[in-house]
């Protein structure tokens, strides 16, 4: 066996096959030698991309066992296993068996490779806090959990505190208020709504111990260093899907064990000179507010609830007035109609790393950041006017199951922008061609009633006259429906409904009168659409941020470009995963994995 800094080499038994095995500062590679010890086949897996190795012959699946035998050692490693349902691709764990010529050589390969991974794989996290809520998705976070993600932190000789949630909001208070000494990263096994709990955990206590007030609408954030793991666990799951490509809890734990890191843009949204609340994937007023409002009253219904509610308020075809002013980002980087995909090692985002922390290290990421603001000029506000079926504004490109491109294919998750999506008032036809876009490959931006921009800031205000408009309005405005519904066919049994008279008039087959409809206690199941669409349609929506339903409606929100971080690396394109990056001499530290 040689060994030197860099190199360990010997020969090695898999089964009955003799191979020639060598470690390097990046790969662990074997290659099968035939009888005339001709090389064949090469194996090569990164040394960044091993999560363990262990004495004898081990398995971990279906459950632990270890066969002590002293001349062999089972190598770990990431496995690429394909594409899933997802963008990205699916991880598993990969293992394989060698034996030794020795004991003697067994301990050295073994005790290289954990040098190796000290040395070479050095942002591996030791310690996390593991937050887990029983009550996500299909309720099976704990199982999750302890079968399929426990087992491989084990193995990677991570230790992790593990906290079952009892209540909303624990996690995040958790991470504001209790000692998080010796945790290298939090971590979530849950949905959306665990995912934002530690975001705004995290970024409240970032700012917190710089001393930084998060209200001031156009301050500056400190960027935070704990990372955050998603393990998913819920109903939509965007976020992971968004980030790694695949909702795959085996996938998203080997990413969290080898330490992967992909910076993430915030969008901060305010209320005149306070905080509401922070947002990754969507800040959605029209539409996608009224389908989370909706869906709150039925979520018994578990993950089907959203599909449920987006029938029900597409049937609806509401609209909503307002002014959205916006500041655009600057068009030389990208657009939101580019046709590119932030990919692992995203070029766009690297270079936006450059530009949002100039000559960046770890100490002096605060004063870096000050630059984002101070040196730029913030650029001309646009304004647009009128009625909208929706306007979504999104830092990333959300996409998820149900839309496997997103909201905005083409968005970065960590430029420091956001596209602002516009979707004028069409007719239910039209509206219906833009939802289906989502679903397929198809532009959803060529319609001629949708504009995209990408921006830094936007603000939403109301029409002049349209009081405050405050999100319990809209509350109250849902809750009369049945007492409206009553005085209508009291006092004019022949009106037609709501959507008869309203001016797209494209819902003819709900159109039906008072009388027709029936007072509310003797309406049939098939009535039960008018009764939610046919009273007075509330002249303001709410805002869906991130799944929350926001208490304000005139908002203003400005992206904080690469706030945080997670456990990831962006969607492995599976041509570009072999070869890219893994090797910080390609890269020349350059890449968004290796650049700070
Ligand atoms: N123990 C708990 N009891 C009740 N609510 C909880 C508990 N733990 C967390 N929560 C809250 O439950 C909400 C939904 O959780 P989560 O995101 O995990 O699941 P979900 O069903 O996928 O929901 P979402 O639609 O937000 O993705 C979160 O906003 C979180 O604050
Ligand atoms: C004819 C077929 C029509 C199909 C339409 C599909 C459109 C899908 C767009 C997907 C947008 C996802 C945006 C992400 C939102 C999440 O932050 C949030 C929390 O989980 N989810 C919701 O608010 C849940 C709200 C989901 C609304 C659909
Ligand atoms: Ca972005």
């Amino acid at each position: 066996m040689e060994i030197n800094t860099l190199k360990v080499e010997s020969s090695l038994w898999i089964g009955n096959k003799r191979y020639r095995a060598a470690l390097s500062a990046w790969y662990f590679s074997w290659t099968e030698l035939d009888k005339k010890n001709r090389e064949k086949k090469t194996v090569s897996v990164r040394v960044s991309e091993v999560i363990g190795v262990e004495d004898g012959r081990v398995e971990i699946q279906p459950q632990k066992k270890v066969e002590d035998t002293d001349r062999d050692f089972t190598l770990f490693y990431v496995k690429r296993s394909g594409r899933g349902s997802g963008q990205g691709v699916l991880w598993s764990l990969g293992r394989t068996q060698f034996s030794c010529p020795s004991r003697d050589l067994r301990d050295q390969w073994v005790t290289q490779v954990r040098t190796a991974l000290k040395t070479h794989s050095p942002a591996r996290p030791h310690r996390l806090l593991v937050f887990i809520n029983p009550f996500g998705g299909k309720r099976r976070g704990k199982q999750i959990f302890h079968s399929l993600v426990a087992p491989l932190f084990e193995l990677a000789g991570i230790s992790s505190h593990v906290v079952v949630t009892e209540r909303a909001n624990q996690a995040r208070d958790h991470i504001l208020k209790k000692d998080l000494t010796g945790f290298d990263g939090v971590v979530c096994v849950g949905g959306d709504g665990m995912f934002s709990e530690l975001l705004h955990g995290v970024i409240g206590r970032t700012q917190q111990e710089a001393g930084l007030s998060e209200h001031d609408p156009s301050g500056v954030l400190q960027p935070c260093d704990l990372h955050i793991g998603i393990i998913p666990a819920g109903s939509t799951d965007c976020v992971c899907f968004a980030t790694v490509g695949v909702n795959d809890p085996v996938t998203s734990a080997l990413h969290i064990i080898i330490g992967d890191s992909q910076p993430l843009d915030v969008c901060a949204v305010h209320h005149q000179s306070s905080l509401v609340r922070y947002s990754v994937s969507l800040v959605g007023y029209g539409f996608y507010g009224d389908v989370l409002a909706e869906s709150e009253r039925h979520r018994w219904m578990g993950p089907l609830r959203y599909d449920y509610s987006g029938c029900m308020m597409y049937l609806c075809n509401r609209s909503y007035q307002g002014t959205v002013q916006f500041l655009l980002a600057d068009p030389g980087l990208s657009s939101p109609r580019d046709k590119t995909r932030c990919l692992s090692g995203c070029r766009v985002c690297s270079e936006s790393t450059e530009r949002l922390f100039p000559l960046s290290d770890s100490c002096s990421l605060y004063s870096d950041k000050l630059s984002q603001y101070s040196d730029q000029s913030e650029g001309e506000w646009m304004s647009v006017s009128g009625r909208f079926k929706c306007i979504s504004l999104t830092c990333m490109s959300s996409s998820c199951p149900k839309s496997p491109l997103g909201l905005s294919p083409s968005a970065h998750l960590a430029d420091g922008t956001g596209d602002l999506i516009l979707v004028r008032d069409t007719n239910a036809l039209g509206f219906l061609t833009y939802l289906h876009r989502h679903t397929t490959s198809q532009d959803q931006f060529d319609l001629p009633f949708v504009e995209v921009h990408r921006v830094k800031a936007v603000k939403f205000t109301l029409p002049p006259g349209e009081d405050s408009g405050e999100a319990e309005k809209y509350e109250r405005s849902e809750q009369n429906t049945e007492e409206e519904e009553e005085e209508a066919v009291m006092e004019h049994p022949d009106k037609p409904c709501v959507h008869e008279s309203s001016k797209s008039g494209s819902l003819q087959h709900l159109a039906c009168t008072a009388k027709e409809r029936g007072a509310p206690g003797k309406r049939k199941t098939s009535d039960f659409l008018c009764g939610l669409c046919c009273s007075k349609p509330p002249a303001v929506s709410v805002w869906n941020c991130d799944g929350e339903i926001l208490p304000h409606t005139e908002i203003s929100c400005r992206v904080h470009g690469q706030l945080v971080r997670l456990y990831a690396r962006g969607i492995e394109d599976e041509a570009r995963a072999v070869g890219l990056c893994e090797d910080s001499r390609d890269c020349k530290g350059k890449c968004v994995l290796h650049s700070r």
